[in-house]
């Protein structure tokens, strides 16, 4: 099973106080051309916070203590029956710089009300509203068709909402 990360960074802007979230376009591997939250998978020895912190740096240069992370949600996505990739899922409203384009993303202030879920993955206008509003949640989402995830079919899912996440399904925070 592949282990990675999702980092939605969050600001209210001054002038007018909308609240936004900073998204990446995908622009190469796995769902590229799609709206996403900074992430990727996790390499030997990390913890899933550096992984998250490590990921926003590298794909849109935004600083982000791992220990500034707060926990979201933890997704299963399952291909065909079996277990594909278990995702982490933080937001943080503390970090510094700005943010700069890579060669993996373009990154995108969009407004919390204006997420553009028709460019993104199937799953997430099912979970990630409420992981914008503050919520915890824990996730399975089937999807069937062969590889690769991002040109499999979404079947179903079942969300548990508002659950405790202090320690993960593995035992990491
Ligand atoms: C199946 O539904 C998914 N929904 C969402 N929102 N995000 C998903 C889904 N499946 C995978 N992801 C995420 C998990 C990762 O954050 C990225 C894929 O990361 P990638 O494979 O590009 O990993 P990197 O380590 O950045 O890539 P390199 O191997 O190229 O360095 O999508």
């Amino acid at each position: 099973m592949i282990e990675a990360t999702l980092c939605f960074p969050l600001r209210n802007r001054s002038d007018d106080g909308t609240d936004e979230v900073l998204l990446i376009e995908k622009r190469r591997g796995l769902g590229e051309g799609w709206y996403n939250g900074p992430g990727g998978k996790r390499e030997t020895g990390e913890t899933f916070r550096e992984c998250a912190a490590r990921e926003t740096r590298e794909e849109v240069g935004l600083e982000v203590e791992p220990a500034a992370l707060e926990k979201a949600g933890e997704l299963t996505f399952l291909l065909d029956g079996e277990g594909h990739t278990n995702c982490h899922v933080y937001r943080t409203r503390s970090f510094t710089g700005e943010p700069t384009a890579s060669d993996e993303a373009r990154p995108e202030w969009v407004s919390v009300d204006e997420v553009p879920y028709d460019q993104m993955w199937d799953d997430d206008s099912r979970w990630l509203p409420g992981v914008l509003e503050g919520r915890t949640v824990r996730g399975e989402f089937r999807f069937a068709g062969g590889e690769p995830l991002d040109e499999a079919a979404f079947v179903d899912h079942d969300l548990e909402w508002d659950v405790s996440l202090e320690s993960g399904r593995d035992g990491s925070p």
